[in-house]
C-alpha cells in the first residue's frame, strides 16, 4: 500500500526542515559507533574500577573485550505502582545477558515521579523539568562507556520522554525499552470521576473518595486509563523500540517475565559488532517521528506528548512543530475509545486487539510508514501487527494480532473509524498557540463563546466554585503557569469541579500556558497555551468580561477586544512569589530560566533562546551529541 500522501507530505517537510541538525547528528552517531566492545576504549585504571565489583563470571567477560556488556537504566521505585515490578528486572536481565553470552551492570538510576501522587501538590511543578533531570541522568549513567546497548526500564509520564532523550545523546547504542505492563482493572474510570464529582458537590466525604480510589489503584502496575503513560507505552511500539506487543502485558506474570529476559537477549544481538547493528539514533529516524505523531492522534493520546515527542525529536537532530500534528490530525481516524476517550481501560484495549490492531489499521492505508528500523529486527513496523504469547512448551512466541476488533466499542477499523480526524487540534489566534484534546470532548462542548474570569493560579478556581461564584458560562483563563513562571504543572484537579458546572448545563471551557493530565478529559481545555505570559505571551493581557472564543472544530482561540485597546493593555503581573520556593522548587531555577515554549518541547538544557514569534519553530543551537567521543578510537 502506498504511503498516504499527507504522511508523505510531513514526513518530507520534517525531513528537510531537519536536514542541517539531523546530519550533524548523524556524522555523530557514525564517529561514536566502535568496531568491538566500546569499553576497549577505555584505560586499564578506568576498567578495572567498572568491573571491580562484579561476579567473578562477568568479570572474566567483561575483560576479555569479546562480548557485548549491557546497560541496564532503571526508573525502579516505589512511588509510581507502574514502576514498582522492575524492582525484579536486574536480576531477570543479568541472567538473560549471561545466557545469551554477554554481561549486564546496573549502570545507573533514574529518578520517577509520580504525577498522581504530586498532582494539585507542589511538587507537579517539578514534574515536567524531571524529564530533562532523567535525560540527564541516563547520560551519567551512559557516560560510564563501558556499553554496547542500552535497557531502559521506564514507563510513566516524564521518565519514557526523559530516558529517550537521554539514550539518543548516545544514538550510537542500540536501545531496547523494557515496559512492565497495566495493573489489574478496579472500579471503572468512570466510576471513579464520579465520585470525585460528588465529593466536590459535597454529596459524599473523605472516607467514601479514598474507597473509591482505592478500588480504582489498587496494586502494581500501570493505572489503567490511557494518559501519559500509557501513551509513551503505545509510543514505544510504533516507533519500534519495544519488542513487539510488549506494552500491555500484564506485570509479574510467566509472559511478561518471557519478555523481559528476551529483551536482554536481543539487545545483546544488536550491537555494533553484529550483522544487526541498531543504533537508537537510526531508529528514531523522521520516519519514526512522524509515527510516534501518528500512532498519538489514532489512539487520542495524552497532550503531554506534544510537548515531549518535540523533545525525543530535537534530541536526534529532528525538528517538529504543532502544523505537523495539526496537518497528520485532519487525516488520521481515530481508532480506540480507551478512558478519557471513552469507557475503556488500557486492560480492554489490549484485550480487544490492541497495539497489533491498531499497527495494523494504520499500515493498511499507508497510514504509518511501514519500512521504519526497529528493535525486532527485519520486517519493519508490520512485525508490530503480532503479539507475544508463551506455546505448549512456556517459550516466547508471537502470533499474528486479529485482523477484526474484539469490541467494537473499544478498537474500530480505519475503514469505519470513531472520528475520521485524530483526537488532538491546535487553536490559534490573538492569544497565541495552543492545543485542545477533542477526542474526550463531546462534539456539543467543542465550541464555547464565553467571558473570561482570569486566574493567577488553580486553587483560586477552586476556591470560586466552592463560593458559588461560576455558576455560568464562563472561560477560566489560568494564566503564568507556564514553563519559565512555574514549571508548568498539571492543573488536573479542576477537572471535578468543571466537570459539575459542564453536567449542571453551563459552557465552560479552560485557556492556560499550563498542561492537563493525559487522563484530563470532557472540559475542553486549551492549554499549552504559546508563548507563555511569562515570555511575553498575550495570555496575560487578558481580563474579567472578555469575550473569548474557543473554537475547537475550526482551531481558533481568540480574544474579542477592541484592537487599540488590546494592544494598549500592558501583561497582568506574574504572582509567582511562592511558586519557586519550598518542595525542592528553588533547585530549579536554571531549569525554569532557561526553559523554551512548549511548542519547542520546552526543553531546558539548550542554550537560552531569544523569544521568537510564536509561530517560528526555534531552531535552538545544535549542539554536538557526540563530541565527549572525538578521544574514543575507532
Ligand atoms: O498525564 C497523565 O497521564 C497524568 O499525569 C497521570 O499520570 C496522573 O497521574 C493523573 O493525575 C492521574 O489521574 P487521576 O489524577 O485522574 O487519578
Ligand atoms: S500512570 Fe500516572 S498515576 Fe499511575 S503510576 Fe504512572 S505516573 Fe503514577
Amino acid at each position: 500500500m502506498s504511503l498516504h500522501p499527507v504522511l508523505a507530505a510531513v514526513t518530507d517537510r520534517i525531513r528537510s526542515r531537519s536536514a542541517a541538525s539531523r546530519s550533524l547528528y548523524l556524522a555523530g552517531l557514525e564517529r561514536a559507533r566502535t568496531k568491538g566492545p566500546v569499553r576497549q576504549a577505555l584505560g586499564c585504571t578506568n576498567l578495572a574500577h567498572a568491573y571491580a565489583a562484579a561476579p567473578a563470571g562477568d568479570k572474566i567477560m567483561l575483560r576479555e573485550m569479546r562480548r557485548p556488556n549491557l546497560a541496564i537504566v532503571s526508573s525502579y521505585n516505589d512511588m509510581l505502582s507502574a514502576h514498582q515490578p522492575y524492582e525484579r528486572y536486574p536480576e531477570i536481565l543479568k541472567r538473560a545477558a549471561r545466557e545469551a553470552g554477554a554481561t549486564a551492570q546496573f549502570a545507573g538510576g533514574v529518578p520517577a515521579m509520580c504525577d498522581g501522587v504530586t498532582q494539585g501538590e507542589p511538587g507537579m511543578e517539578l514534574s515536567l523539568f524531571s524529564r530533562d533531570v532523567i535525560a540527564m541522568a541516563t547520560a551519567v549513567a551512559l557516560s560510564h562507556n563501558m556499553f554496547d546497548a542500552a535497557l531502559c526500564l521506564g514507563i510513566c509520564d516524564k521518565i519514557v520522554p526523559g530516558l529517550l532523550i537521554g539514550a539518543l545523546h548516545f544514538g550510537h547504542l542500540p536501545t531496547i525499552f523494557v515496559p512492565g505492563g497495566p495493573m489489574p482493572s478496579g472500579i471503572s474510570n468512570d466510576e471513579k470521576a464520579r465520585v470525585r464529582q460528588r465529593f466536590a458537590k459535597g454529596e459524599v466525604g473523605h472516607e467514601a473518595l479514598l474507597a473509591s480510589e482505592e478500588k480504582s489503584y489498587h496494586s502494581a502496575g500501570t493505572c489503567t486509563f490511557y494518559g501519559t503513560a500509557n501513551s509513551n507505552q503505545m509510543l514505544m511500539e510504533v516507533m519500534g523500540l519495544h519488542l513487539p506487543g510488549a506494552a500491555f502485558v500484564p506485570p509479574n506474570t510467566p509472559l511478561r517475565d518471557a519478555l523481559t529476559a528476551a529483551a536482554a537477549k536481543r539487545a545483546a544481538e544488536i550491537g555494533a559488532e553484529g550483522a544487526e547493528y541498531t543504533p537508537v539514533g537510526r531508529v528514531v529516524d523522521e520516519r519514526a517521528i512522524a509515527n510516534a505523531i501518528v500512532g498519538l492522534l489514532a489512539t487520542g493520546g495524552s497532550t503531554n506528548h506534544t510537548i515531549h515527542l518535540v523533545a525525543i525529536a530535537r534530541a536526534a537532530g529532528i525538528v517538529i512543530d504543532w502544523d505537523d500534528f495539526r496537518d497528520l490530525s485532519d487525516v488520521v481516524p481515530l481508532l480506540a475509545r480507551v478512558y478519557p476517550n471513552g469507557r475503556a481501560d488500557v486492560n480492554q484495549f489490549h484485550a480487544a486487539g490492541g497495539m497489533g490492531y491498531v499497527i495494523g489499521e494504520l499500515l493498511d492505508p499507508g497510514l504509518l510508514h511501514g519500512d521504519t528500523l526497529t528493535v525486532a529486527g527485519e520486517g519493519g513496523l508490520a512485525r508490530y501487527r503480532q503479539q507475544p504469547c508463551l506455546d505448549e512448551a512456556g517459550r516466547l512466541a508471537w502470533r499474528d494480532a486479529p485482523r477484526e476488533s474484539g469490541d467494537a466499542s473499544v478498537l474500530a477499523p480505519a475503514a469505519a473509524p470513531f472520528s475520521t480526524d485524530g483526537g488532538l487540534k491546535l487553536l490559534a489566534g490573538n492569544l497565541g498557540r495552543a492545543v485542545v484534546k477533542t477526542s474526550a470532548v463531546k462534539p456539543e462542548h467543542r465550541r464555547v463563546e464565553a467571558r473570561a474570569r482570569v486566574f493567577d493560579t488553580q486553587e483560586a478556581v477552586m476556591a470560586a466554585f466552592d463560593l458559588g461564584e461560576l455558576q455560568r458560562d464562563f472561560v477560566a483563563v489560568v494564566r503564568y503557569q507556564g514553563p519559565r513562571a512555574n514549571g508548568m504543572p498539571e492543573l488536573h484537579k479542576l477537572t471535578p469541579i468543571l466537570g459539575v458546572l459542564q453536567d449542571q448545563g453551563f459552557h465552560v471551557a479552560l485557556v492556560t500556558d499550563g498542561r492537563m493530565s493525559g487522563a484530563s478529559g470532557k472540559v475542553p481545555a486549551a492549554i499549552h497555551v504559546t508563548p507563555e505570559c511569562l515570555a511575553g505571551g498575550p495570555l496575560a493581557r487578558v481580563r474579567d468580561g472578555d469575550l473569548i472564543v474557543f473554537d475547537a472544530e475550526h482551531g481558533v482561540l481568540e480574544a474579542r477586544v477592541d484592537a487599540a485597546e488590546w494592544q494598549a493593555r500592558r501583561p497582568a503581573d506574574a504572582a509567582l512569589e511562592d511558586a519557586r520556593q519550598g518542595m525542592g522548587r528553588e533547585l530549579f531555577a536554571a531549569f525554569r530560566a532557561n526553559a523554551l515554549g512548549a511548542e519547542q518541547g520546552a526543553i531546558t538544557f539548550l542554550a537560552a533562546e531569544p523569544a521568537a514569534p510564536a509561530t517560528a519553530a526555534h531552531v535552538a543551537p545544535v549542539h554536538d551529541h557526540f563530541a565527549f567521543t572525538r578521544g574514543v578510537t575507532a
